[in-house]
């Protein structure tokens, strides 16, 4: 940081650590609120599951949500909500595709003429990708869940250069749970100058369904050790939910009844309240 720093990046030519990213707008027509980042360190935390039922509680609670599904090579935010492509477009303007309750949704899988097909594309272009639904969709939602692939590669880092993200959820689950991921995570978002609003472990454990008994299927939860280590609040600890795959399996995402996610959808809902 240059001695003479005014923290006014916008008149300074210097490229130090303490520069803010310099984020694109969103299409000229879009109304967006809030862009919360969904992260994790590794695949198969349940990430998707979390962005997916995170805008189905702002839903609940009365706003409007969508989900910008950013995890190009696997997307799976159409399959949980049960929608399909293609969606429609002026060749100005993308529409995003709503689900049943009204969450808007965007992803590649609602572009591709067959959504089977796998996405061999080199990391420039998915980043490429993820900046158009960024500017090219138009959006009209309170707040925008950015699903994001896993780890901290190249689309991690567009995404908080592009967006103005206003927090991040950090999924995560026990036998991942090491400091090390979580830190990692914790790192990138303090680099980018976005607040982390906290984490959510899922899989925590799963329920005996005869005595109701919690197992603690990948060993014992170190979240509220790592949560403490970083001074971030434990947002929830979801289970694994043999009804709740049957719901997302079948696409209707929307439909299950679980509160899991109350406690993190009211701390989001807190940043249009401030
Ligand atoms: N709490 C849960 N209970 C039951 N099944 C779950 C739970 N969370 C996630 N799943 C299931 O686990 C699988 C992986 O979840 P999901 O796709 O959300 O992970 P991800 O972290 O987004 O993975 P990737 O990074 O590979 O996209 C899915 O089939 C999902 O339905």
């Amino acid at each position: 940081m240059s001695e003479a720093c005014t923290h006014d990046c916008s008149s300074c030519k210097s490229n130090c650590d303490h520069r803010a990213p310099q984020h694109e707008p969103p299409h000229a027509r879009s109304r967006i609120q809030k862009v919360i980042g969904v992260v994790s360190g590794k695949g198969g935390v349940g990430k998707s599951m979390t962005s997916a039922m995170l805008a189905v509680s702002m839903r609940r609670l009365g706003f409007k949500a969508g989900v910008l599904d950013a995890d190009i090579t696997g997307p799976s935010i159409p399959r949980l909500f049960g929608v399909k492509g293609p969606a429609t477009g002026d060749g100005e303007s993308i529409n995003p595709v709503s689900s049943r309750t009204g969450v808007e949704i965007m992803s590649i899988n609602l572009l591709l003429d067959d959504p089977e097909a796998p996405v061999v594309w080199r990391g420039p272009v998915i980043a490429g990708a993820v900046k158009q639904f960024w500017q090219e969709v138009v959006w009209d939602v309170d707040f925008l869940f950015v699903d994001m692939p896993p780890g901290t590669g190249d689309v991690p880092l567009t995404v908080f250069q592009t967006l103005p993200v206003d927090g991040i959820v950090i999924v995560s689950s026990p036998q991942e749970l090491v400091g090390m991921i979580v830190g990692k995570a914790v790192q990138m978002a303090q680099m980018m100058h976005v607040p982390i609003l906290g984490l959510v472990e899922n899989m925590s454990y799963a329920v005996c369904p005869d005595c109701g008994k919690h197992i603690n299927v990948f060993g014992d939860s170190h979240v509220d050790e790592i949560a403490d280590k970083y001074k971030l609040p434990v947002l929830a600890k979801m289970p694994i939910d043999p009804e709740l795959a049957k719901e997302a399996d079948a696409g209707m995402i929307e439909m299950f009844a679980g509160d899991y996610l109350d406690n993190a959808a009211q701390t989001v809902a807190k940043l249009l309240k401030k």
